[in-house]
């Protein structure tokens, strides 16, 4: 279980995430929310790589530390892949997921058999010795999974994971999240319905840097007026940000 407790998070005077707490569990959670919402700074925080100005977070009891210098043993629990993420453009593909089980301090006599295990699970085997910016931005995204995945985490946060795919590479990387699901915490913003109709277990729908609602798919259907399917989805989002009655 991983616990948020009264998250708050400001840049400089601004207010971006306030008193955000939420249990996110095993299965596939869905931040939900409009452009600037706070969906990327949340997760920055739950990666370690942005400390809140107050709150909590625990991963199945023990607390995150955001303090740089201190123990941060229990990040590296956490996976991550961001919106956009810098590699060296010659690293390859094998090379950059090796160098992530590194960074994760995996055993140095696992990293062979866990990087051909994630390279086959993002199916990447036959590219691993290709440069990474000789990659399709589908691939990238599939090399940057593997990454994040390499050191087994507990939690996978994934920042809008399908952003720019076309429809077939979609459904791609919508199954392979439906894999890892089943035994991780995995945690996907987005703001496209599709990926919550295809993915989501929990829905967290986050508005000006609050949780508006938490619940099912069902549940936020429920609240579109009668209409089903994404049309249901659509309107029960919009109920929950107070754009429609
Ligand atoms: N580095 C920064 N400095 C100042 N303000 C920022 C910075 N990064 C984000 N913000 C602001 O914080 C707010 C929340 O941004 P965030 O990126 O977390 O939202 P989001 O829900 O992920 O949006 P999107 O769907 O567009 O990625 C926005 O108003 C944004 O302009």
């Amino acid at each position: 279980m991983l616990k948020v407790r009264d998250i708050s998070f400001r840049y400089g005077k601004k207010d971006v995430l306030t008193d955000v707490s939420l249990d996110l569990t095993t299965g596939a959670n869905l931040f939900l929310g409009r452009n600037g919402a706070g969906k990327t700074t949340l997760m920055r925080v739950l990666a370690g790589a942005a400390r809140p100005h107050s709150g909590e977070v625990h991963l199945n009891g023990e607390p995150f530390s955001f303090t740089l210098g201190s123990d941060r043993r229990i990040l590296r629990r956490v996976g991550w892949l961001p919106q956009t993420f810098g590699f060296p453009p010659r690293m390859k593909v094998a090379e950059f997921v090796a160098y992530a089980a590194w960074l994760k301090e995996v055993p140095s006599s696992l990293v062979p058999e866990r990087s051909r295990a994630v390279l086959e699970l993002v199916d990447l085997t036959e590219k691993s010795r290709q440069p990474l910016n000789s990659l399709s931005g589908g691939q990238l995204r599939r090399a940057g999974l593997a990454a994040a995945l390499v050191a087994d985490p507990d939690v996978l946060i994934l920042d809008e994971p399908t952003a720019g795919l076309d429809p077939e590479q979609r459904d791609a990387f919508h199954e392979l999240i439906r894999q890892v699901r089943q035994e991780k915490i995995v945690v996907v913003a987005t703001h496209l319905l599709e990926d919550v109709e295809a993915l989501a277990e929990h829905i967290v729908v986050i508005d000006h840097g609050t949780v508006r609602w938490t619940g099912s798919p069902a549940e936020l259907v429920s609240h579109g007026g009668g209409e089903s399917g994404l049309g249901g989805l659509r309107n029960g989002f919009q109920t929950m940000i107070g754009q429609r009655s």
